[in-house]
């Protein structure tokens, strides 16, 4: 049943005008409004691509043949579809209401509440106080990226508390972060769902060394620990009181919403997580009950099976037009990346579609200024995400106006390109010779037909971000499903770290191991320039 869905698709891509978008407008006088699909305020327009009636009816055909519906509804039951390593997968019970989730006998939202419960009162307290100005959070990867992400977006100058990222393993990071904080007036999270990460717990001991140096053993007072690993939180000397846990069905790249959320608490104030917590519950009933024509996160998938699988683009851009947002394409980066980056099956058999894509991003304008030359004229299309916000928090129109322009600019650029008669004429009315035109007439032309999709929000709050941010969530998780595949595992993280391990002990003197010959090279030669003791 998926075959023929799978063969259908393939047959529409090899159509000649399969990727052609301008003429879909052109046969269809309301594809803009027909094409833009909208959930609580917030705005998709999908138009700018060349999904045609056909190919979006054949892609929903996909959809059910690969049983979406009920995927959906095992995640939400909590099924153990998380199979390579036997978890339910629950981060829509973060933000549900109590009773809403199941963990097996449990209420998995139950559980949530007294966390959350405890991480308000945690925050209330800290900022009656006021005795702490400045909150560092270590972590790396999910146990940085989304909070980083959010806390970034949504610090105003009259929020609570400054936040300070320190996820890097390496040493620099810290040497230029120390200096800016008052170690009276720290305190320092330790996000790590397992407590065990290498680059994370490298920054907790020289973070906690900074704490005890400056305050003795009442340093440790000023460590909170995020994870789900409360043995090695106690083995750290974090005071039980200051643990917040969460349980092991939220996977790191889903665990912003978790204990894991507490930095944006802390920095941007309790109403703000709540607020965000409500977004992403908003986008989560939308993605459970909205027919699949009208579902948000669906026809963002469908949208990307099109690009990569019919027509063969394997990358992505995402520009958000909001420098608030500038966190967002990394945290994107991991979620999609590290979600569907897989090359088999949930049944272990090699992929036979092509999977989760390159994904990249930067704010615009930024954007235009660095790697959009390869989006307009580069060989291959890379189809776009654009992000924008209607309204301002700031009193500058101006600069306002001129961040939108410049982002609908693109997007239009991208469809209409810039055809050899435009180009001819320009340049004509620019006085140049017959010579300079031909000459430069190629270097000038933009193909056009390039997708991109528009996402608008009418601003950003704590509830818009939420949104946002749940709708890329199941956007994954249908990428997942359709294409078959376990988006919530990350195996392939595991190598890397095992050879690190190994290579360690070399590099402070101890006996060279077995390594191809490249690697060996390279290990001798650090040890030549930075001899160790
Ligand atoms: O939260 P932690 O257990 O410290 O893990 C931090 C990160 O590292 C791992 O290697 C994974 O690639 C990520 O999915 C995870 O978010």
């Amino acid at each position: 049943m998926s075959q023929d869905a799978w063969g259908l698709i393939a047959t529409l891509a090899r159509a000649p005008e399969a990727a052609a978008i301008r003429p879909l407008f052109a046969a269809d006088p309301r594809r803009a409004e027909r094409f833009t699909f909208r959930a609580d305020g917030l705005r998709l327009d999908l138009s700018k691509t060349s999904l045609s009636d056909e190919v979006l009816d054949a892609l929903l055909a996909l959809a059910a043949a690969r049983d979406l519906g009920g995927r959906r509804a095992a995640m939400a039951s909590g099924a153990h579809i998380n199979s390579t390593e036997d978890r339910a997968v629950l981060h829509m019970a973060l933000r549900g209401a109590p009773g809403r989730y199941r963990d097996g006998a449990e209420d998995a939202s139950g559980a949530v509440h007294d966390t959350l419960a405890a991480m308000r009162r945690f925050t209330e307290r800290v900022h009656a106080e006021a005795r702490f100005t400045d909150v560092v959070n270590i972590g790396i990867g999910g146990s940085d990226l989304g909070p980083q992400m959010v806390a970034r977006a949504l610090h105003r100058h009259d929020s609570p508390m400054r936040a300070h990222w320190l996820s890097n393993a390496d040493g620099h990071a810290w040497e230029a972060m120390r200096h800016t904080l008052d170690p009276a007036r720290t305190l320092v999270l330790v996000a790590s769902k397992t407590f065990t990460t290498a680059e994370t717990m490298s920054n907790a001991h020289l973070v906690r060394h900074w704490l005890r140096d400056a305050l003795g053993e009442a340093g440790d007072r000023q460590l909170v620990a995020l994870s789900t690993n409360e043995k090695a939180t106690a083995a750290f000397g974090v005071p039980a009181d200051q643990v917040f846990g969460f349980k092991d069905w939220v996977g790191g790249r889903f665990s912003l919403w978790s204990a894991v959320g507490l930095s944006v608490a802390l920095s941007c104030g309790w109403p703000v997580f709540e607020q965000l917590l409500a977004g992403a519950r908003a986008m989560d009933e939308h993605f459970l009950a909205a027919p699949d024509r009208e579902n948000l996160p669906l026809l963002m998938a469908l949208a990307e099976v099109w690009h990569v699988d019919g027509l063969g683009l394997r990358s992505r851009a995402v520009l958000p037009y909001d420098e608030r947002l500038s966190r967002f394409p990394a945290h994107l980066q991991q979620l999609e990346m590290e979600s569907l980056g897989k090359r088999v099956t949930v049944e272990g058999l090699p992929a036979e579609h092509g999977t989760g894509p390159v994904v990249f991003g930067e704010p615009g304008t930024n954007a235009q200024h660095s790697f959009m030359q390869l989006l307009h004229q580069g060989t291959t299309p890379v189809p776009v995400d654009f992000v924008l916000v209607a309204r301002p928090d700031h009193g500058f129109p101006d600069s306002h106006r001129l961040l939108l322009a410049n982002g609908l600019a693109q997007a239009e650029a991208l469809l209409r390109g810039r055809d050899a008669a435009e180009v001819r004429a320009e340049m004509q009315a620019a006085g140049k010779s017959e010579a300079a035109i031909e000459h430069l007439l190629p270097h000038r032309l933009f193909p056009g037909d390039r997708p991109s999709t528009t996402i608008l929000i009418p601003e950003l709050s704590p509830f818009t971000l939420g949104q946002l941010v749940a709708l890329y969530e199941h956007k994954v998780f249908c990428l997942g499903a359709i294409w078959d595949v376990n988006a919530f595992d990350q195996w392939g993280v595991e190598l890397g770290k095992q050879l690190a391990t190994a290579i360690l002990p070399e590099l402070s003197g101890g006996a060279a191991q077995e390594h191809d010959p490249s690697t060996t090279a390279l290990i001798a030669e650090l040890r030549s320039l930075w001899p160790q003791p």
